[in-house]
């Protein structure tokens, strides 16, 4: 069957993460890609391309970039010689992926390769005249960084084309970065009202605008840059890092695919990271409402604005290796309906769903074996940088003008805060630290206006996650029982009026102790020696946004 699109088949979006691509990009375009386009359409979309770690990835260099840009005094030299890093690393690339292609026999590829040094070149150089501008005139708006950080998923896509092209398969750069500029047609008015408000409207218009340009690649394989627009107030403002799984997200809705993929080098969601917790259980499926908790409260696997857009489309999510595309991975329904999608093999025999009829799977939405229960929390996750403030009432305001006051100056400082309890005088809150250490003090400055503000700092957040949480009785006072055999002190407790999720402020030396006592004691999932393997760290540290 040839690999090309058609009509008749069902799509699915793929999306790739920078270090997938910068280790796997021969798997992917030539095992993962060729086998799901026997029976699929497939979209692809890519973050820009890391090497063996995310901080060292392109977008990295492009931040690096920014920042040699904003600082002339830094000299000129480093804004070149990180251009030409980026631009050496992806022609390396290129030049790799020639070897052996460009064999004279199929001279279409020469040309392929041609072009791709071409537009390598091109995006760089356009980057340094941009970028050298911005030096001489010492500003850059978030909306000119916007700019900049575009060309890490242009040259991704350019390359990951070329990868196809060898292969024998067609396929189409699909660039988005005019997307919100498009997909507003001109209207000037709804564009400014959707900007202000980042809602759902918004997303839907930029879905359709997508998906209208997919349809328009024809039987091409369309490789869609995972960044999607240059917009006020910046997307990596708004959005954050990891803005690549909500574009595919907005992919897989506005073409209605049957599955949306986000592949990475973890096997899918495990009951914790696996990386601190080497017992951790790869979870076959959790709720949408888990899968979202477990994003906010520090389990970075998908960027936590993609559940949402799966959601309101109704299309399921799986989070599947590039390591071991033969596993099931993760998935996530979008409704307690269930989805449309079937298991795609059952290679886990304890968590096996070979007994259920796939309705039935499906109508279990997450909870598998005959019962359709867990006993037991699904997962738990952590949260670093956490500083804990408490704000006690100066007495001079009601306690609403007191709660109105607090939050004005959160709102003015965009603090993030992750927990919050509060009564009548007194206030707590979990705030995620800011990058720059004196916004923080600024902060609690501007605290000190509202009453007595005394300050935690190095605290952490654990957060313990499960669907059924909300019938286990005791679930608390086991948690908390289990954390004082171990000595783990509990500054803050918070329950999501989702009843999901508790969550626990502690100081940031017990999180691992906590981690592994809630693990092994509450989730039940003894500690065990075996090897497991555990894919390298890639991950920032930090939160989504900044
Ligand atoms: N509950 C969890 N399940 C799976 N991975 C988790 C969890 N919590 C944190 N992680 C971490 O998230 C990382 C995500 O995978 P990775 O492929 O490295 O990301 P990226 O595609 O962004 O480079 C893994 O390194 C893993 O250790
Ligand atoms: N390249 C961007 C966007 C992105 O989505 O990245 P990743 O897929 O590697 O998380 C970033 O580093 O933030």
């Amino acid at each position: 069957m040839p690999l090309i699109l058609s009509e008749r088949k069902p799509w699915i979006v793929q999306k790739y993460g920078g270090t997938s691509l910068g280790k796997l990009l021969s798997t992917i375009t030539s095992t993962i890609i060729p086998g799901y386009l026997q029976n699929s359409n497939i979209a692809v979309v890519c973050s820009a391309i890391s090497g063996t770690s995310k901080s060292q990835g392109t977008t990295g260099l492009l931040f690096q970039a920014i920042e040699y840009a904003l600082h002339p005094q830094k000299g000129q030299y480093g804004l070149n010689a990180t251009i030409d890093a980026i631009r050496d690393n992806h022609l390396d690339l290129g030049r790799t992926l020639r070897l052996g292609a460009d064999d004279g026999s199929r001279l279409e590829l020469g040309k392929v390769f041609t072009e791709l040094e071409h537009g390598i070149v091109e995006d760089c150089e356009s980057l340094r005249v941009f970028l050298v501008a911005a030096q001489t005139i010492g500003e850059l708006s978030g909306r000119s960084k916007d700019r900049v950080i575009a060309v890490g998923e242009k040259l991704a896509c350019r390359v990951v084309v070329s990868s196809l092209a060898r292969q024998g398969i067609t396929a189409k750069l699909v660039i988005l970065e005019d997307l919100v500029d498009k997909g507003y047609s001109g209207d000037k008015h709804r564009q400014v009202e959707a900007y202000d408000t980042l809602g759902p409207r918004f997303f839907d218009v930029l879905a359709t605008e997508i998906g209208r340009r997919l349809e328009d690649c024809g039987e091409s394989v369309p490789v869609v840059t995972g960044f999607f627009g240059m917009m006020p107030g910046s997307l990596i403002r708004s959005v954050g890092r990891g803005y690549s799984d909500l574009c595919a997200a907005m992919c897989a809705a506005g073409i209605s695919a049957s599955e949306l993929q986000i592949w990475k080098e973890v096997d899918g969601i495990f009951t914790a990271d696996p990386r601190k917790i080497p017992s951790a259980r790869l979870l076959p499926t959790v709720t949408l409402e888990e899968a979202s908790e477990l994003t906010y409260y520090g389990s970075e696997v998908i960027h936590p604005f993609t559940m949402e857009q799966i959601r309101t489309a109704n299309i399921p999510l799986r989070i599947k290796n590039v390591k071991n595309p033969d596993g099931n991975g993760t998935i996530v329904y979008p409704s307690q309906s269930g989805g449309t999608t079937t298991p795609e093999s059952n290679s886990d025999p304890e968590r096996s769903v070979s007994d259920l009829s796939i309705s039935t799977f499906m109508r279990a939405n997450g909870y598998y074996g005959v019962s359709q229960n867990r006993r037991t929390p699904t997962a738990l996750t952590t949260k670093d940088s956490i500083v804990l403030i408490n704000i006690q009432s100066n007495r001079q305001k009601k306690s609403h003008g007191f709660l109105a006051q607090v939050f004005h100056k959160l709102d003015v400082m965009k603090a993030v805060a992750d927990l919050i309890t509060s009564s009548e005088q007194l206030v707590s809150l979990a705030i995620s630290s800011f990058d720059e250490p004196e916004k923080t003090t600024r902060l609690i400055a501007e605290l000190e206006k509202c009453g007595k503000v005394e300050v935690f700092s190095d605290m952490a957040i654990v957060s313990v996650i499960g669907h059924k949480m909300r019938n286990m009785v005791g679930i608390a006072g086991q948690i908390f029982s289990k954390l004082a055999t171990g000595g783990v002190n509990i500054y803050l407790i918070g329950q999501g009026a989702s009843e999901i999720n508790i969550s626990l402020v502690i100081q940031k030396q017990d999180t691992l102790m906590a981690m592994n006592i809630i693990h092994a004691d509450v989730l039940g999932i003894p500690k065990h020696t075996a090897h497991i393997p555990i894919v390298q760290n890639s991950l920032m540290k930090g939160p989504w946004l900044f």
